[in-house]
């Protein structure tokens, strides 16, 4: 049975873990799916690439306001799409190329299949070779589990007996629909709805809570969740009964959906989005083999160096961590290489101040607690909130919707969290999020620097006068 130094489960993060410092070691990396994971292939890039048009096709709605009248004349979607996938998928082939073909990865084989430990730091491979299966087994002195997670699958009565879509395949769509439904009302469905709203398609959103973005800080979701009714047919506190098939022009490849919702109503579309949620693929691996363990919720237990139960496996990414971020599995990856290259000197990760941004239309974006979090753990707190529309800035794009709310220690001054809906929130919200991981306390931080003016940032630096410390 062949043996490797090291073996890595998932090219997402996974594979961006080596560095020519592995130049000695014996290694595989396997992978199930499109080489390079989520993030590049169905995930934050191309999602990414699609709402920087879909923020230029919105801009003629919200220009005449500002005295500049201006037509969207055509969304030409095959040309966006192409070029988005256009540029990604080259960039998936290519990686693997890499890994497979050039000299610098002589001491890498890249398995094709899915892996799933059999014993103790052993695996098999399962996969296919010429439509027959085949399947390799192999042991390791250290085994990375960076495997990802995919889309929930709701036990929606009909679902499977129609035509759906998730993220996974959503982006790839032959033309921007008439009408989309979305069900639920996180990410996923804030993010979509905007892309394909600003290409014309009448977007319903169906969630079950009574928000969108419901694990925002309140008066962000509140306010995210009024605008978005603004621009779109929102269902909220609604339960998907049924879905059955809606036969359209007599082909089946047009065939929409009807969704029966638990008020009696219903929503036609001709695509359906599901966005409940991501799953970790820890149940692909047959972790209870390996010695394993898993959380409740199927999350890879680790610990702060992204050490598992089993000794020699660490685990990093969506597979163990919660956050389901890129710049989360980034990082645990640069731990998981140093804790590999120096095991007498390991290093944890750094999940204090974990930031994430909601790419849709106005932006959202926070880190560290919300208000009902700091009420929870029974903290001390002070609040305030600074709008958009009462800085310089705002005032020349006449925003009258965004704000910034930091909420911070009355004791220390530090701040312990910041969330911000407005243009460019994910942006604007980089140095709260310094302040908070270099401990920068409010006061120092609005006053023991320049704020150019007049520029977004004034957004953040009048929050930071204004909270009563
Ligand atoms: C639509 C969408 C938009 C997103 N946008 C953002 C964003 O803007 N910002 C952000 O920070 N995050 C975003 N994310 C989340 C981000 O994509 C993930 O957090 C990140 O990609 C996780 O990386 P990973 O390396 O843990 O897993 P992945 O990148 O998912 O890699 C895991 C790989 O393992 C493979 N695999 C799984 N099981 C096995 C097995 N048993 N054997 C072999 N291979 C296996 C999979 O095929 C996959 O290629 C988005 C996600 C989605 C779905
Ligand atoms: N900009 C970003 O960083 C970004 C963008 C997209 C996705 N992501 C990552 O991907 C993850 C998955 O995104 P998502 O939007 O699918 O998940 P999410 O957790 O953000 O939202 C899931 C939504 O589905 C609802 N839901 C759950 N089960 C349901 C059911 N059975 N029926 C109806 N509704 C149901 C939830 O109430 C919630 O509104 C995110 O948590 C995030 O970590 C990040």
């Amino acid at each position: 049975m062949r043996h490797f130094d090291l073996v890595i489960v998932g090219t997402g993060s996974g594979n961006s873990l080596l560095d020519p410092r592995f130049a000695d070691w014996d290694i595989a990396i396997v992978e199930r799916g499109t080489f390079g994971g989520t993030c590049l292939n169905v995930g934050c890039i191309p999602t990414k690439m699609y709402v920087h048009a879909a923020d230029l096709a919105a801009t003629p709605a919200n220009a005449g306001r500002l005295g500049v009248d201006l037509t969207l004349d055509a969304v030409r979607w095959p040309e966006i799409r192409d070029r988005v996938f256009g540029r990604i998928d080259p960039i998936a082939a290519g990686g693997e190329q890499y890994r497979r073909e050039h000299p610098d990865n002589a001491h890498v084989s890249v398995l094709t299949g899915t892996a799933r430990f059999t014993g103790e730091r052993r695996m098999a491979v399962d996969g296919a070779v010429d439509g027959a299966d085949t399947s390799t087994e192999f042991t390791a002195d250290r085994i990375v589990l960076a495997a990802g997670s995919r889309p929930i699958v709701p036990a929606i009565p009909g679902l499977a007996d129609v035509p759906f879509h998730t993220s996974d395949t959503v982006m790839r769509l032959p033309s921007v629909p008439r009408r989309l439904a979305i069900v639920g009302g996180g990410f996923i469905a804030a993010e979509f709805a905007h892309v394909f709203s600003a290409f014309g398609a009448e977007v319903t959103v169906i969630a079950r809570s009574d928000g969108l973005l419901r694990r925002e800080d309140r008066d962000i979701s509140l306010q995210f969740t009024k605008l978005a009714a603004q621009r779109w047919d929102v269902r909220l506190g609604r339960d998907v009964e049924r879905v059955d098939r809606l036969a359209q022009d007599g082909d089946a490849a047009q065939d929409g959906v009807r969704l029966r919702l638990d008020d009696g109503s219903t929503v036609e579309a001709d695509v359906l989005l599901v966005a409940t949620g991501r799953t970790p693929n820890s149940d692909l691996l047959d972790p209870a083999a390996g010695g394993v363990a898993l959380s409740p919720e199927g999350y890879v237990v680790v610990d702060a160096q992204q050490r598992t139960s089993a000794d020699g496996v660490w685990a990093l990414g969506d597979i163990s961590s919660p956050w389901q971020l890129k710049h989360v599995a980034n990082h645990e990856s640069r731990v998981v290489r140093h804790n590999l290259l120096h095991p007498d000197e390991p290093i944890e990760s750094d999940h204090r101040f974990v930031p994430h941004a909601v790419f849709t239309s106005p932006q959202v974006a926070s880190v560290g607690l919300t208000e009902d979090e700091a009420i929870d753990r029974g903290l001390r707190y002070v609040t305030s909130t600074q709008a958009y529309a009462g800085i310089a800035y705002g005032w020349a794009m006449e925003d009258t919707t965004g704000f910034a709310k930091l909420i911070a220690d009355p004791d220390t001054g530090l701040l312990i969290g910041a969330h911000i809906i407005g243009p460019q929130a994910a942006t604007v919200i980089q140095p709260l999020i310094q302040a908070m991981s270099f401990g920068l306390d409010a006061r120092s931080m609005a006053r023991g620097q320049y704020w150019i003016h007049p520029a977004m940032p004034e957004v953040v630096e009048n929050a930071l006068l204004s909270l009563p410390l």
